[in-house]
């Protein structure tokens, strides 16, 4: 997979350099470019917003840089153009995995108040353009959300983590939050390990597990539960 960030703000994104997905990069599991806004920019100031038009507090991101940007970072296969914004659709896990199964993905990270909307509207004609939000609250740019979603994208992709078990058991891959993890010492603070985890019984195991994930879901998340398909909750699920 190639990803490709487009940014006022290169050096944000270092640290998806690191540990775990700079290994992967190392291995050529994925390739990541970083690139300038600025590089696009025409004027002697660098300039890369300007006032809204309706008037309004801040300031918006020009359309012709970003339109110069993505043509030419987008150039060659289409990829899928991925914009984060409050105003977005939500990002989920199911579409982690969706973008995981892309060939190349370019994310537009706005600033300001935004990106001038004629930059998606234009890129929509030659590709995929998804506005996509990390959740209900109200960041300063779009590089962090991008880090979210690079991180959670290049994870599940092949060879990238150590045990691939690890992303099938991930809380939202059943509907289901994940439920609590325990490790050595058996008893901590006077806070025992539950018995059923060293009983070596793992039918028992796997059935104390799916009720933690099942009451965590409904105490945490009851709109997960609530979407769930009616056949993948079994009768004893429902005597919870
Ligand atoms: C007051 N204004 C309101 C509009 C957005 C302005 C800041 N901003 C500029 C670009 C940009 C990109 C993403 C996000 C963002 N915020 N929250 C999320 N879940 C996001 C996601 N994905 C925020 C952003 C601040």
């Amino acid at each position: 997979m190639r990803i490709d960030i487009v940014t006022i703000f290169p050096e944000y994104l270092d640290p998806l350099r690191g540990a775990l997905l700079g290994r992967a990069i190392e291995r050529g599991l994925l390739s990541l470019d970083v690139h300038d806004l600025r590089r696009w920019t025409y004027d002697v100031h660098k300039g890369v917003d300007d006032s809204p038009y309706g008037g309004g507090p801040g300031m918006v991101m020009k359309p012709q840089v970003w339109g110069e940007a993505l043509d030419e970072v987008c150039a060659g296969e289409p990829p899928r153009l991925v914009v984060p914004t409050p105003a977005g659709r939500p990002f989920t896990q199911a579409m982690a995995h969706e973008y995981a199964g892309e060939s190349r993905l370019v994310f537009a990270c706005g600033r300001y108040e935004g990106i001038d909307q004629r930059v998606i509207d234009d890129a929509s004609t030659r590709m995929r353009v998804d506005e996509v939000s990390i959740g209900d609250y109200v960041l300063v740019g779009g590089e962090v959300a991008v880090m979210v979603m690079v991180e959670a994208v290049a994870r599940l992709l092949p060879g990238v983590l150590g045990n691939p078990l690890s992303a099938e058991q991930d809380s939202f891959s059943d509907g289901l939050l994940e439920g609590p993890s325990y490790t050595r010492p058996e008893v901590w603070r006077d806070r025992a390990v539950p018995d059923v985890l060293r009983s070596g019984n793992h039918k028992a195991i796997d059935r104390w597990r799916r009720d933690q994930a099942i009451e965590r879901t409904f105490e945490r998340r009851p709109d997960l539960l609530a979407a769930l398909p009616a056949e993948s909750l079994d009768k004893h699920d429902r005597a919870l």
